[in-house]
């Protein structure tokens, strides 16, 4: 008997005591609304009450399609249940449904930006719960049923389709049907099988089970190869008992008559029954190389551990968390919601069904981003028996499953609202979830018309292998990997990485050809600053950083980005010996925070320890244009602890000294100071100055110095939740930035677009 597998073993757990603790902390519960627009003010009120919302109220009724332009309707999903079945827990009424239906909606907007609420309707009457359901349509995009027992959520959800005309869409049986069919897709390709020969007993015959069997033979699985189970055992042709026209659809021919019998020699089992259904004979009596999917929730009909004790061949998911390989349609229903909403779907077809399955199966082939490493602590899944679908977490989801969901509406005729740029739909997707991917996208997008060659000066190191191929795949350019051959090509091939694709190349420093000019160059430039020929020829052979930024200095590169192997000064310093200021100006560093859809500008968080009032007046030109540059008109705010001379101090002397030295420029941006940081973020407090120079809130925070620039930066983005870009290198004469050590593959990959940008994108 093998040992149980360690991978196998639950990665988190919970108690009864903390999961109670859990819902009750705070505010019970898991969800609340919060308002969209401002309510501060009597002319809030006028606007958002009477009068004003009277104007809209007259425009839905000319034109009903409005409602998606003035109203919350466009985004909001209804998660409703009767609580008749309950993940796997049964029929526990409608009240004890709510954490799981409150659960849904987070989940909506956690991995979506649904927005969405849970309804609990305490009927078990069919006509009943479709009556109450029907008539609200006009307030919803479209209604989540979820968690109600068959057959009556065949009924249900067939009667509202054609009573409403937005998508009715039953979680339990088309979310777990595609999630299921992804990774049945994956399981038989891992495992050599094909669709038409495998044969497949399914355990349950209920909402999921009846879902998961159709969308399976849809999709060209051979339907005399499938047999059904319910609690009468096998579900055979002439079988009368415990029978509905949906269960006798799928009854098999054969002579099995137990889910044991049905079991021996099976090459795939589902299960969306109840916990322990699966026995060890059963197990241990199906095909070689079984693929087994345990999905009932919250406890699988068999565990991962107990799978690993019977045999060491099988391919095991389970419906949870906790297991590797989750089949869960949390994968699917905030993502199909989020395509159909955006084309306004009036309904959820098979096709979108479809497209949704091969998206995510093609997505667990794919390399896996740092993002989700981070969630997984530190295991980065490869596609494989461990790994057959995309976990949760994973960021590329968002953009992926919808996008495939709206074309899919779109081609079908469904879709109200047609979407032509799908590229462009797909980055709206990705910012939605992750602030930096908006900020981001236009200069990618910038840097893509114009790609770059630039050097990856830590090529051997894992995480920048990554970044480089993504930066290659995302086609901003091609990535230069510096480093040994030998050790490049051992890291790619321990990450799965092909370096034989366009866009990838190898810079190998001890046989290039551009050694000695390299050499020339640095001694000229060190020679009368204590260098000796060989202190240059020891840095351009030993020392990646001289190497790589002498490449880009003599323009054998465009840009470079380095970082995850040295602190940001000595690198900093590296890279300095080789490159200068811009002529007239000032090097510094400027990081990026993005907090509540605000994007603010902080320097210098990189360069000056304790800027002279000269040196503020440079940070806060260099700060300003590149506020420009990256499309944000900048409106610089000269920080310090006081206000327009109050408290009076000398710390603040130097602050007021670079406002005067601004105003001598003559520069051309709105500027002021020095003030506090709440007059230069609220309009509010902003206005007990009248005569403050910034036309509204400020976008650049000039920093008194680095411990303040460093300590707010820090702060913001550990208790403000915000998003912190940098320090970006500015003002240097060549594109060049510094990521700070143990940077992300995604990090990383930024960085190198901003260099790729700074290069003259
Ligand atoms: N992983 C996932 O994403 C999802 C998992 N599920 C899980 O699937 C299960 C079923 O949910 P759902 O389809 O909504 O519920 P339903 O109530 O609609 O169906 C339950 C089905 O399971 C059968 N069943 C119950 N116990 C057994 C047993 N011991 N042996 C054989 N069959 C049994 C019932 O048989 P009978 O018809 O004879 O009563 C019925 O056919 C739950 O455990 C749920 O958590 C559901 C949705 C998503
Ligand atoms: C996951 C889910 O929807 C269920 O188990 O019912
Ligand atoms: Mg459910």
């Amino acid at each position: 008997m093998p040992d149980i597998d360690k991978k196998d073993r639950p990665t988190t757990s919970v108690t009864d005591q903390e999961a109670l603790d859990f819902h009750a902390m705070g505010r019970p519960g898991k969800l609340e609304i919060n308002p969209t627009k401002p309510m501060a003010t009597q002319r809030d009120l006028s606007l958002a009450y009477s009068p004003g919302v009277a104007v809209p109220v007259k425009a839905i009724a000319a034109d009903p399609q409005t409602a998606y332009d003035y109203t919350a309707r466009g985004n909001m999903v209804a998660v409703i249940s009767n609580g008749t079945a309950i993940l796997g827990l049964g029929n526990l009424g409608a009240l004890a449904s709510k954490p799981v239906m409150e659960g849904k909606s987070v989940l909506f907007k956690r991995f979506a930006d649904v927005d969405s609420i849970d309804l609990e309707i305490d009927t078990e009457n069919v006509d009943e719960f479709i009556n109450c359901v029907r008539f609200l349509g006009p307030s919803f995009g479209g209604i989540n049923l979820e968690d109600i027992k068959a057959p009556d959520c065949f009924v249900i959800e067939s009667r509202l389709r054609e009573l409403m005309d937005i998508p009715v869409f039953h979680d339990d049986q088309h979310g777990t049907a595609i999630i299921a069919a992804a990774g049945l897709i994956n399981a038989l390709e891992l495992t050599g099988r094909d669709l038409k020969t495998t044969k497949l007993v399914c355990n349950g015959a209920g909402a999921a089970a009846i879902a998961c069997v159709e969308l399976i033979k849809a999709m060209g699985f051979a339907p005399d190869n499938i047999i059904l189970c319910d609690t009468k055992g096998v579900i055979y042709q002439g079988r009368t008992e415990g029978m509905n026209q949906w269960k006798s659809a799928h009854a098999a021919k054969t002579d099995a008559r137990t889910l044991e019998e049905a079991m021996k020699g099976a090459d795939v089992i589902f299960g969306l029954s109840q916990k322990g259904a699966f026995s060890a004979k059963m197990i241990r009596s199906m095909a070689d190389r079984p693929i087994i999917f345990a999905m009932a929730n919250p406890d699988p009909e068999i565990t991962p551990e107990e799978v690993a004790r019977i045999r060491d061949d099988a391919i095991m998911a389970t419906g949870r968390s906790d297991y590797p390989n989750q089949v869960n349609n949390v994968l699917g229903f905030p993502y199909i919601f989020r395509g159909a909403l955006d084309v306004r779907a009036s309904t959820i077809n098979d096709a979108m069904k479809i497209a949704a399955v091969k998206a995510l199966a093609n997505l667990a082939r794919e390399d896996v981003p740092d993002d989700v490493v981070a969630a997984y602590q530190g295991n980065r899944p490869r596609f494989g028996a461990q790994y057959i679908i995309p976990v949760p977490f994973d960021p590329r989801l968002i953009s992926a499953i919808p996008v495939a969901v709206a074309e899919a509406a779109i081609e079908t005729g469904v879709a109200r609202k047609v979407i032509t740029d799908m590229a462009g739909y797909a980055r709206e997707l990705s910012a939605r979830r992750d602030p930096i991917a908006s900020t981001l996208a236009s200069l990618y997008e910038r840097v893509r018309r114009r790609p770059k060659r630039i050097v990856f000066a830590e090529a051997e190191e894992e995480q920048v292998l990554r970044a480089a191929l993504s930066y290659a795949n995302q086609e901003l350019g091609t990535a230069l990997l510096l480093g040994r051959e030998d050790l490049i090509r051992a890291t790619a091939e321990r990450a799965g990485i092909d370096l034989n694709r366009p866009g990838l190349e190898i810079v190998n420093a001890r046989i290039s050809t551009r050694v000695e000019a390299y050499i020339d160059y640095l001694y000229a430039r060190l020679q009368r600053k204590g260098y000796l020929h060989r202190d240059a020829q020891r840095l351009i052979h030993n020392d990646r950083n001289h190497f790589a930024a002498t490449m880009v200095a003599l323009g054998d590169a465009d840009g470079m980005v380095t970082g995850i192997t040295r602190n940001y000064s000595t690198a900093l310093e590296d890279v300095r010996r080789c490159i200068d200021a811009k002529p007239g100006h000032r090097v510094i560093g400027v990081s990026l925070a993005l907090c509540r859809g605000r994007t603010v500008f902080v320097a210098d968080t990189a360069v000056h320890d304790m800027p002279s009032a000269e040196e503020l007046a440079d940070i806060a030109e260099e700060a300003a244009g590149l506020a420009r540059r990256m499309g944000y008109p900048p409106r610089v705010a000269l920080l310090a602890y006081s206000t327009f001379g109050h408290p009076s101090g000398e710390r603040s002397e130097r602050v007021r000294e670079a406002v005067k030295i601004l105003d001598k420029r003559r520069v051309e941006f709105e500027y002021d100071g020095e003030m506090a940081a709440d007059v230069a973020l609220n309009r509010k407090v902003m206005e007990q100055y009248p005569f403050c120079r910034l036309s509204g809130p400020a976008n650049v925070l000039v920093m008194p110095a680095f411990h303040s620039a460093s300590i707010s930066t820090k702060m913001l983005q550990e208790l403000g939740g915000s998003t912190v870009i940098g320090p970006i290198l500015v003002g240097l004469d060549k594109a060049v930035q510094i990521t700070s050590m143990g940077a992300k593959d995604s990090d990383i990959v930024n960085m190198a677009a901003i260099a790729a940008y700074g290069a003259g994108s």
